[in-house]
């Protein structure tokens, strides 16, 4: 195994004394400085570790989220094994929902399973609004782990509304999200009273975390790469930009509108916001009110940086497949990422989305350490 001392030292001299709002990851997600590129994994947690395969044998997968001292063992998995600069909550977008009173499975090789999709006005009424007591397994977890977790990050998560409308709508997963797109476009009204309602789902999940001391948080909308520009302003962005304007902390600034104008001013824990093909919606995503903006690997980092601006930092963004080619393969790729992740003001290396089932998880460690080895910074001597 790879030994990574210069990421080590350049780690012990730094911010981490400061603890999780100080580290190399929070550091990036605020455009600051920090000792070397911050690296963790979309669904590092998961099938590809056979500790997990172990411990999950026996439990259904809604049932582990909703057991804290479960939730806290898996998300602490890959942290031990890779090293990785930050934990994400094992949990799952749909687990808000379930709370919400919608009847629901997560089927294994499948995804989320609806029992009966929502298409009308009475199925959008139907989902109600949660508290912490819904999800106080959640609120548990996310303590338990802050205090194991000393100064290594826990980011908190959520589905965004569109992708969480798509499983309710749909009933399961789908390709082409027909009759998602079919609600929206043949009954607009219904399409905004269905998300206004997830969103409030989803903000209230966020605000349960964020109580319970995550670092920073990510909303997914890993389907949004399937509209339009057009479509995505307009049927879209309102609600995520209303779930990201809910959690920050700043009362003063609208993150709506053009935030290229005003410098932005620490609003809260930092707000990722990701999709999978979203290279004509970076900007929009941004303007939603993000921190920072997770890109797939369809889209070079210096090429995303332009079209999301100066003042948002990125996400990402090796296809996860290329952890299935041999080293070299993977080695270039990782130094090609961390050069074109330069152009941005601040960088996250990720994958450009979830770790595969089978992918060897030594060659997830290995790249934990390379990323530090080659974006190691001397300590700043103001620190
Ligand atoms: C779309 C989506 C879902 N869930 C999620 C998204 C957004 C991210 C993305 O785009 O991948 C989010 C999610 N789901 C899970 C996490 C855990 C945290 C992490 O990233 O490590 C996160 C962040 C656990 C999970 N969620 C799920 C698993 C696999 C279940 C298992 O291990 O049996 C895990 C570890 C199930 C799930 N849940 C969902 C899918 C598509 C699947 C996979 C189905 C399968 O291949 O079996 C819905």
């Amino acid at each position: 195994m790879t030994t990574d001392t210069t990421g080590t030292a350049a780690r012990d001299g730094d911010a981490r004394r400061g603890g999780p709002a100080d580290s190399p990851f929070v550091r990036a997600c605020r455009r600051e400085p920090g000792p070397h590129t911050p690296v963790w994994f979309m669904r590092q947690a998961g099938r590809s570790l056979p500790e997990y395969r172990e411990i999950r044998a026996n439990v259904p997968m809604l049932e582990s989220c909703r057991r804290p001292e479960l939730v806290t063992e898996i998300t602490l998995q890959p942290v031990r094994r890779h090293g990785v600069d930050a934990a994400i909550l094992f949990s799952d977008i749909v687990v808000p929902v379930a709370a919400a009173g919608v009847d629901l499975d997560i089927v294994a090789g499948t995804g989320p399973v609806v029992a009966e999709p929502v298409r009308t006005a009475e199925d959008v009424e139907r989902i109600r609004p949660i508290s912490r007591d819904d999800v106080s397994y959640v609120d548990e977890a996310v303590r338990q782990l802050v205090a194991e977790l000393g100064a290594t990050p826990l980011i908190g998560f959520a589905g965004a509304p569109f992708t969480l409308a798509s499983y309710l709508v749909e009933g399961g997963p789908s390709r082409t999200h027909a009759k998602t797109k079919a609600l929206m476009y043949g009954d607009p009204d219904l399409w905004h009273a269905l998300c206004g309602r997830l969103a409030e789902v989803t903000l209230a999940f966020l605000r349960v975390q964020i109580d319970a001391g995550v670092s920073a948080v990510q909303l997914f909308d890993s389907w949004a790469g399937a509209l339009s520009e057009a479509d995505y302003r307009r049927y879209v962005l309102p609600h995520s930009a209303h779930v990201l304007a809910g959690l920050a902390d700043d009362r003063s600034g609208s993150p709506r509108g053009d935030s290229r104008a005003e410098p932005e001013r620490s609003p809260g824990v930092p707000r990722i916001h990701f999709g999978v093909g979203t290279a004509e919606l970076l900007g929009a995503m941004g303007e939603a009110g993000a921190d920072v903006v997770g890109v797939d690997w369809r889209t070079p980092l210096d090429v995303a940086t332009r079209r999301i601006g100066p003042d948002k930092a990125v996400q990402g963004n090796l296809d996860p497949c290329v952890l299935l080619a041999p080293w070299p393969v993977v080695e270039a790729e990782v130094r090609r990422i961390l050069d074109q992740g330069r152009a941005a003001p601040g960088h996250v290396f990720n994958l450009g989305h979830g770790v595969l089932p089978e992918t060897d998880p030594d060659v997830l460690t290995r790249v934990v350490a390379l990323v530090h080895e080659l974006s190691a910074r001397p300590a700043d001597p103001r620190s």
